[in-house]
């Protein structure tokens, strides 16, 4: 095992009902890098996340974080083990506060035995979003009044506090404007630059190009490309999206 290697997945199978939705996925995820998972619609992205984030286990195969192979049967398993998933949704409550948001049915992690005091709670805040450079109205603001992208960096902080290893994002720039999805392709490389490993999600090749360190292609539930994004071009990268290359493997 590298020593940067966090995250591996080997030989996802999944089906439903008849259909096949996951039949061979495997691919490996390093600590401080951003993995894209590109495919086309119904390539099997959403199945693998889910299996990964515990949302929805696979029929079989096995998922191995930091050397171990562990299970995750619940979301609340994956969150255990440092993996988070901030979905397209966001599942932010537009009706609370930026604070609140962030600690949102974790009220008591922080402090077992009794109510997570308000300032421990904003000072928590504080800190992250200092640690992620998102700047942020006052932390009382309702998240309905905030645009896209700062809706977008919520999810994430969110995602990054609690001894996270792992952020899944799922198109976090399908529903931004050109400078909301440059600060968030910031964030998302910052994380990486913070030593977090993290899946990004996109159909975007230009977010690729940007951001990803390594790029993995699954067509028809089956991996067909695994490599560093710098062997790549955006050509190599859409024929095997598309079916029209069938380069299989990588250096990744
Ligand atoms: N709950 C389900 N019931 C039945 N089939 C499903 C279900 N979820 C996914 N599938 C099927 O599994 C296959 C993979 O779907 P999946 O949603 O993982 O693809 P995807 O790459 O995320 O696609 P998209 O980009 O459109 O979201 C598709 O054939 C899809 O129709």
């Amino acid at each position: 095992m590298s020593t940067a290697e966090l995250l591996s997945v080997r030989n996802l199978h999944k089906k439903y009902g008849a259909v096949t939705a996951l039949r061979n996925v495997s691919f490996t995820v390093r600590k401080g890098e951003v993995t894209a998972l590109l495919g086309d619609n119904g390539a099997g992205k959403s199945t693998t996340i889910k299996a990964i984030a515990g949302a929805a286990p696979a029929d079989s195969g096995s998922i191995i974080l930091e050397g171990q192979e562990v299970s995750l049967r619940r979301p609340a398993d994956a969150n255990a083990l440092g993996i988070q998933t901030v979905y397209q949704d966001l599942a932010l409550c537009d009706n609370l506060g930026i604070c609140a948001n962030l600690f949102l049915g974790r009220e008591r992690v922080l402090r077992p035995f009794g109510i997570l005091r308000d300032v421990d709670m904003e000072a928590e805040a504080l800190r992250v979003l200092k640690t992620l450079r998102v700047n942020l109205p006052s932390l009382d603001t309702h998240v309905s009044s905030l645009s896209g992208g700062q809706r977008q960096a919520v999810a994430i902080a969110r995602a990054v506090l609690w001894g996270t290893k792992l952020v899944i994002m799922d198109e976090p720039t399908a529903a931004l404007g050109v400078a909301q999805t440059a600060e968030v392709l910031r964030l998302v490389r910052d994380l990486a630059a913070q030593g977090f490993g993290v899946i990004l999600i996109t159909h975007n090749m230009h977010n690729v190009f940007e951001v990803a360190d390594s790029v993995v292609v699954l067509r028809l539930g089956e991996t067909v490309l695994e490599a560093r994004k710098s062997d790549l071009t955006p050509e190599i990268v859409v024929g095997c999206i598309t079916g029209s290359r069938t380069t299989v493997g990588g250096a990744a």
